[in-house]
């Protein structure tokens, strides 16, 4: 049986830290157009009114393409701005927080965080019933230099945390059809169908070493660098995305 992520798998692209926002804006269109099923809006030390601005052109520009928008650190900026989601580190405010005000302004924000290289913040986020949790840096990043390694054995050990999680909610049951409860459990299991995060794979990834990441058990690879620091972003984009293609 498989189990569907709650959150898109394939390539996740994440903004470049560009001063020159047209220059950003194209290369995001270009990925965009590309087919691009998901973008991160990471952009530091902006004052609130300039990043709500810039933020809803970068919204509209996803939405046109139909590419799920993510905002980074700050889910009042992705709430006021329309995002799909929010992404959040371990510096970015408490995540019951986060949900509690998402709640309050009747909304909905799919949640991602960051689990470095530690197994039990993924233990945690699967607890707190996150969409999402990313593991990086898998390999160097020139982005973040000083971001800790994440081996590629944490990718499986992540999926065995799910299966684990998930296993009480699964059709054991099913097994022994005499059993009456077992039938209430299966109408429950086709009304409501269980869902898991994605687990996302982060740090120096590029198409020379994204298919590690993704035979590792990765079902999205967030890039930066690999993305739009290349000469042909539509291309490389449709590149990345035909490794998810034949992934099997
Ligand atoms: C998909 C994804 N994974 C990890 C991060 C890193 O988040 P964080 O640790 O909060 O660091 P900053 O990106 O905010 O510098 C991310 N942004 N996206
Ligand atoms: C935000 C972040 N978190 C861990 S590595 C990283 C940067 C990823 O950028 P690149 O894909 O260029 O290595
Ligand atoms: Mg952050």
């Amino acid at each position: 049986m498989t189990i569907a992520t709650r959150f898109p798998t394939g390539l996740y692209g994440i903004t470049p830290d560009w001063s020159d926002f047209d220059r950003l804006y194209h290369a995001i269109e270009q990925a965009c157009a590309a087919g691009l099923p998901i973008l991160q809006w990471r952009r530091k030390h902006t004052p609130f009114e300039l990043a709500c601005e810039q933020a809803r052109r970068v919204a509209l520009c996803c939405q046109h393409h139909g590419t799920l928008f993510v905002v980074n650190d700050d889910w009042r900026l992705a709430l006021e701005v329309g995002a799909d989601a929010v992404h959040l580190g371990r510096d970015d405010g408490d995540i019951q927080e986060a949900k509690a005000d998402i709640a309050a302004a009747s909304k909905h924000l799919l949640i991602g965080v960051s689990c470095y290289n530690q197994i039990e913040l993924a233990q945690q986020a699967i607890a707190n019933e996150v969409d999402y949790f990313a593991f990086g840096a898998v390999f160097p990043s020139t982005v973040k230099p000083d971001a800790v390694h994440a081996p590629l054995h944490l990718f499986e050990e992540a999926k065995q945390l799910l299966t684990a999680s998930l296993s009480p909610q699964l059709p054991n049951s099913m097994l022994n059809a005499s059993d009456t409860t077992a039938t209430v459990d299966s109408l429950d299991m086709i009304l409501t169908p269980p869902t898991r995060p994605t687990i996302v794979g982060i740090g120096g990834i590029t198409l020379s070493n994204a298919k590690q990441v993704i035979d590792a058990g990765a079902d999205s690879i967030a890039v930066i660098s690999g993305l739009f620091e290349t000469a042909d972003i539509y291309q490389t984009c449709k590149d990345f995305m035909t490794l998810f293609a034949t992934k099997h």
